[in-house]
């Protein structure tokens, strides 16, 4: 596996080493063991998530905090995807920015995105199954949310955002300004 840094501290791309043959490939999708050597990254994950979606579904951007921070292994089985997450980690000195990865079938880029992210997408194409492992459970009471067209993130979601299928609930998500429970 090829571990890619970004320009956001703790934040990395991995490359699973892919093994063709005349039959089609395997891969080892996840390895909690390798994970740790290459990356440092020990925690084990908890839950896994699958989503499918549509062209031009956007969702997010999201994040729990503490007590229950939510660190995510984000992989695309179908089709693609434009992965965005922003630093809400008060502290960082990134604090703030936003950095995105195209996710796809394809590529079998996956995404590492540790504590203090909010994370959302935008599909590429026709449809897209997402699937990711969280490193803790689904905590409602803990969610929180930022708003994806926020002017202040001027994030480029690489599709035309008034063809954008979303959420009742993300469409109504605070400014960062305005985002409640950030992380420390
Ligand atoms: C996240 C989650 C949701 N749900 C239920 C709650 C709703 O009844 C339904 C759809 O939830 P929501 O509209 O929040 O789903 P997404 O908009 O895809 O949310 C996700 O979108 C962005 C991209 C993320 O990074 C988060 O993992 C997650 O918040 O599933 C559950 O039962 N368990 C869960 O872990």
């Amino acid at each position: 596996m090829n571990v890619i840094k970004t320009p956001l501290e703790g934040l990395l791309i991995l490359e699973p080493k892919v093994h063709g043959d005349d039959r089609g490939y395997f891969f080892e999708s996840y390895n909690m063991r390798q994970l740790e050597a290459l990356t440092g990254y020990d925690t084990a994950f908890r839950q896994d998530n699958q989503a499918r979606s549509v062209k031009n579904v956007l969702r997010g951007l999201h994040y729990q905090n503490h007590p229950t921070p939510q660190a995510k292994l984000i992989r695309v089985l179908e089709g693609r995807i434009w992965d965005v997450v922003v630093d809400i980690r008060k502290s960082s000195k990134t604090y703030g920015q936003w950095y995105g990865v195209e996710l796809s079938a394809e590529n079998k880029l996956q995404f590492l995105i540790p504590h203090g992210f909010a994370h959302g997408y935008a599909v590429l194409s026709e449809t897209s199954e997402v699937f990711y492992k969280c490193d803790n459970f689904y905590d409602k009471a803990a969610e929180g949310g930022v708003y994806f067209n926020d002017p202040a993130l001027a994030i480029d979601w690489k599709i035309d955002i008034s063809k954008a299928i979303i959420s009742e609930k993300d469409q109504k998500q605070p400014l960062l300004k305005d985002a409640v429970n950030l992380y420390e």
